[in-house]
Order: C-alpha cells, then sequence, then structure tokens
C-alpha cells in the first residue's frame, strides 16, 4: 500500500526535513506540499536540496481530509484551526506545534490564550517510547516539542527514582529551532562564536515537560528549564539535574534506562562516564543519553542528544505516521546520524 500524504508548511525547516525524510519512505507519496505566503513558489528556490520543478501548493482543506494522512508543520495558532478541521473530518493528522499537546488549562497557562477546542486538548501525545499503542489508534497525534522530547526520554525511566521538586533542565539548541523566519538574534554575526541563554522562566516547554512526567505517574512538581541558542544549524543538546531519592543507587539508575531502552530502535543509552555528542544524531531519528550520579550530591546527570528537526519533529512525525499508517515503525527512518 501507497499512502497519500499531505504536508502542510512545508516551507519552513520542519516541513523540508518532512519532505527529505519522505523522499526516501518506500510506502508514502507526498502530494500536497502546502505553504502559506510561500504557495506558489518553486521548492527549490527556498530549498536546494530538492531540485525538481514542484511549486508550493494553497492550503486546501477538502483536498488535505480526502488524504490518507496530514502532517502539520505550522505555528500553533495555524494549527489549532487545521488539526481541528482535519480530526472532524476523521483525517489522521499529526501535528509538530505545541497546540495539542496540553490540556486546555494548561495551554491557557502556558501558551497564554484559551483553548479553542478542549474536546481535542490533549491530544494523544506522539512520543512512542512511552504510547505508540495509542499513537497507532489515534486520529489526532500531538508530536512533543524538541526540548521535551530530548529531555523525557532522559528523565521518564528515571522518574520514580527522583526526588520532587529537584529538577532542572539545561537546554541547547541549534537555531532551526526557531524555524525560518529570519529574527535579528538568529542573524549569523549574534549567533556565530557565542552562546546565550533566553525564555527563562517560563519557556513553554517547561509546562510540557511537567505534564508529561505526571502523565507517567511521577508528579516531580515545578521544573527549572532554561534554553539556549546554539551556533549551529541543528542539533539539541539536554543536560538535566535531579536528587535521587534516599535509598537508590546508581546501578539502579544504569538499569533502568537499560530496561527502558533495550529494545528501542532510536534510543541508544551510552555508558556511564561516556557523554553524547549533537553532531552524531544529526541528519537522524537518534536520541543517544548518557547518566551519571554523583555521590557527593546525590544528584543524577542525564545529557541527552537529539536532531531537533529529527528525533524532535520531523522523524518523530514520520514515526508517528508509520505507526497511524500501519507501516514498521522504522520505515524511512533508518539513515543514521552523519559524522564527522
Ligand atoms: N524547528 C524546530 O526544530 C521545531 C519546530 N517545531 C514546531 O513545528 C512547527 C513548524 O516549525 P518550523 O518549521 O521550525 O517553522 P517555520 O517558521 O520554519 O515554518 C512555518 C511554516 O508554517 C507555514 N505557515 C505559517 N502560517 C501559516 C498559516 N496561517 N497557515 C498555513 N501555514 C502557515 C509557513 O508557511 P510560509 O513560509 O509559506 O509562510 C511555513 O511553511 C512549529 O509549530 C514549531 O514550533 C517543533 C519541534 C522542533
Ligand atoms: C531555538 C529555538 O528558538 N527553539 C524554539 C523551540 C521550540 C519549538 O520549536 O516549539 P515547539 O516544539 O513547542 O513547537 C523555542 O525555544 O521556542
Amino acid at each position: 500500500m501507497t499512502a497519500s500524504i499531505g504536508i502542510v508548511g512545508a516551507s519552513g525547516y520542519g516541513g523540508v526535513e518532512l519532505l527529505r525524510l519522505l523522499a526516501g519512505h518506500p510506502s508514502a507519496e507526498v502530494v500536497v506540499v502546502a505553504a502559506h505566503s510561500q504557495a506558489g513558489q518553486p521548492v527549490s528556490t527556498l530549498f536546494p536540496n530538492l531540485p525538481g520543478d514542484r511549486v508550493f501548493d494553497a492550503v486546501d482543506l477538502d483536498r488535505l481530509s480526502s488524504l490518507d494522512l496530514v502532517l502539520l508543520s505550522t505555528p500553533h495558532g495555524a494549527s489549532l484551526e487545521l488539526g481541528a478541521a482535519l480530526h472532524d473530518a476523521g483525517t489522521r493528522t499529526v501535528d509538530l506545534s505545541g497546540a495539542f499537546r496540553l490540556d486546555a488549562e494548561a495551554f491557557a497557562t502556558w501558551y497564554g490564550e484559551a483553548h479553542p477546542r478542549p474536546d481535542l486538548a490533549p491530544a494523544v501525545y506522539g512520543l512512542p517510547e512511552r504510547n505508540r499503542a495509542a499513537v497507532a489508534g489515534a486520529t489526532l497525534v500531538a508530536n512533543p516539542g524538541c526540548y521535551v522530547t530530548t529531555v523525557l526520554l532522559g528523565l521518564l525511566p528515571l522518574a520514580p527514582l527522583l526526588v520532587p521538586g529537584s529538577v532542572v533542565v539545561d537546554g541547547k539548541s541549534g537555531t532551526s529551532g526557531a524555524g525560518r523566519a529570519a529574527k535579528d538574534a538568529l542573524h549569523a554575526t549574534h549567533v556565530a562564536n557565542s552562546l546565550t541563554a533566553y525564555g527563562a522562566p517560563g519557556h513553554r516547554h517547561t509546562g510540557e515537560i511537567e505534564a508529561q512526567l505526571a502523565a507517567a505517574g511521577s508528579d516531580l512538581g515545578p521544573v527549572s528549564f532554561t534554553p539556549h541558542l546554539l551556533p549551529i544549524a541543528r542539533g539539541l543538546l539536554t543536560t538535566s539535574y535531579a536528587g535521587l531519592r534516599e535509598d537508590v543507587a546508581a546501578d539502579d539508575v544504569q538499569q533502568a534506562l537499560r530496561e527502558a531502552y533495550a529494545d528501542e530502535p532510536f534510543v541508544h543509552v551510552l555508558e556511564p562516564g561516556r557523554f553524547p555528542v549533537v553532531k552524531a544524531v544529526v541528519g537522524s531519528n537518534a536520541c543517544q543519553l548518557s547518566a551519571v550520579v554523583d555521590p557527593r550530591t546525590g544528584r543524577v546527570t542525564v545529557v541527552a542528544v537529539t536532531d531537533n528537526l529529527g528525533k524532535g519533529a520531523a522523524g518523530q512525525a514520520v514515526q508517528n505516521a508509520n505507526l497511524l499508517l500501519g507501516f514498521e515503525e522504522t520505515t524511512g527512518l533508518s539513515a543514521i546520524g552523519m559524522y564527522p
């Protein structure tokens, strides 16, 4: 079977990565590449890695709802509208934005606006390593945030071992995490040879991390999260610190991680003392992580890396699409990272 796929937001960074990945997918045909301001423009003008004469389509909901699956790689405002309409039409949809990741109350807190469709908030949370059965049966899937994916893959297996209120997360992202729209702070002259923090306290991903830890049965209370902007195009590294409960040994930490990911194709646990490298996962759907326990402080430090456009966005969206369409979960995602 070949599935007909539509991408909305194809002219953005998530969109171009979806196009790249799906070009290598044996059972998916991308029949709609919809954009907003770029509709009518040749794809290759924006994205030289996609030569040819294909032109960005305009958004046509009737056309989209006739497809096997739609990927929304749009700002959350557009996703709120399109995701709800596609859900109501019964069209399987993966939304890469934050529109449907939180319940309505948390959405209002972290996004500063009322959710227009509380009945869809939250949709099925598309972290396959935790939720693959629910994803497979869903109509609307909320793809997790890039920082959140990276943090959760490290913290979720350890959550029962941690002290509530003790979680501190430091995240660092390449500039493609902010999307294609030119922003002064992302200009090469600001970013190159530099490093800065932003958005703390109160970055939206804080609420998503807290909600997912609680949904997994480990309400660890408020989390401190500070993101930083790395002078690289893509790739993301998170360092999470948390206090360990009194009777937890360093071996318990390693065992929890190994057990959680023994059979996972995309999550690789490194031995303690080996730290993951961003470059090793760029271009792939992988997450690499490792944890070390400091007996002096009683805290664990978990370091994890992903490609923000891979496992942090488009790669994970393809993984979710495979589950929704009944394909092998890894289809089209076999590329390993580029190194050096
Ligand atoms: N970049 C990343 O690493 C990650 C991004 N995300 C999320 O994925 C989504 C896409 O991000 P990203 O690709 O980086 O963003 P970009 O800014 O690069 O792209 C946004 C896309 O949305 C389109 N768009 C804007 N407004 C509308 C609208 N009203 N209707 C239809 N399409 C619209 C744009 O079209 P046009 O250019 O033609 O105007 C463009 O194709 C966002 O919600 C983002 O938060 C999630 C995880 C990681
Ligand atoms: C570098 C950079 O600016 N990163 C973005 C990543 C967030 C993102 O992409 O948003 P969602 O995953 O929630 O949709 C930011 O911090 O806002």
